[in-house]
């Protein structure tokens, strides 16, 4: 290993995490869905979260995100307790959170300009009309939109556009982090993957925590620099995808194992996995 390399791994392990939970649990009347879950997303990752359905993972997300409060636990984002009553430091979490739920969750009698601008205007409101437009067109650019899309209302978008759309105004704020809800689902194999190459690229150009739920092996193959699988309540593990794949647990084995996992695993091993065009819906 190179001594850059090293210093490199150095580095990480100082810098705060991006977002550290302890102790987390959530019920919902008598049902537990999670109970003391710890979980560590290190700064410029792509974790994939994964587990079967109930399993809470998008309760994970909205807990995060301060969307619903937890029955117990410590949560803090980029260093912040984002479970903070203070007014400040709230701000601080939602301007440094973007997210991208399933189906975009547009506004549908707002155009795609109109949405992307909706978190400028409610954060920065003495910002210039003119400033938030260029800021919109340039987020509208950067999710793989063409500018034409713009003026278009959701009901006129493909789904893979909406998701687009959906990127665009998670980045309206320039977050650090971004949380994207099963970013895939719906889309076709050539879609999904041009969709998963998108998050990379714009994990790596911004410098991006990324917290993606998803069902989606090939996401996971393809871009998660780890996988953490929630089970029995919380995250049975948090690790690269190969130290995943060998983890002993009923679930993990039938998930990477199973028929499905073995054909993301050699799409990803063979030469021209992925190699569909660079398409733009
Ligand atoms: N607002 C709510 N009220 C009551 N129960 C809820 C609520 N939100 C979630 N739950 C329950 O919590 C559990 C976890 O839900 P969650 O949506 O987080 O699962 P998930 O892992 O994201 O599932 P899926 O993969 O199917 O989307 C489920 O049993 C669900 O019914």
């Amino acid at each position: 290993m190179s001594a850059v390399v090293v210093h490199a791994m150095a580095h990480q392990e100082e810098l705060p995490l991006a977002i550290r939970v302890r102790g987390l649990t959530n019920t919902f009347g008598d049902q537990v869905v999670h109970e003391s879950l710890d979980m560590d997303v290190r700064p410029g990752e792509i974790v994939g979260v994964v587990g079967g359905s109930g399993t809470g993972k998008s309760v994970l997300m909205r807990a995060i995100l301060n969307l619903r409060r937890p029955q117990a636990g410590v949560i803090e984002v980029l260093g912040v307790n984002a479970l903070s009553e203070d007014k400040d430091a709230r701000l601080a979490v939602e301007r440094n959170t973007g997210v991208l739920y399933q189906n975009g969750a547009l506004f549908s009698s707002l155009t795609v300009m109109e949405n992307v601008s909706v978190p400028l205007k409610e954060h920065y409101p003495e910002l210039p009309l003119d400033i938030v437009h260029d800021l919109a067109m340039l987020k509208i650019r950067l999710s793989g939109l063409a500018d034409t899309a713009a003026a278009k209302y959701p009901s006129q978008l493909s789904g893979g556009m909406r998701k687009r759309a959906g990127i665009a105004r998670a980045l309206a704020l320039d977050p650090a982090l971004l949380f994207l809800d099963e970013p895939t689902a719906g889309l076709d194999p050539i879609g999904a993957a041009a969709f998963d190459e998108l998050i990379r690229t714009l994990q790596q150009a911004l410098g991006l925590t990324v917290f993606l739920i998803t069902h989606d092996l090939d996401t996971l193959y393809t871009i998660c620099d780890r996988v953490a699988v929630l089970a029995d309540r919380r995250v049975l593990i948090n690790a690269p995808l190969a130290e995943v794949e060998t983890f002993d647990h009923p679930w993990v084995q039938e998930y990477f194992h199973g028929p499905r996992g073995r054909a993301a695993q050699s799409a990803q091993q063979s030469p021209n996995a992925h190699a569909g065009p660079g398409e733009k819906e």
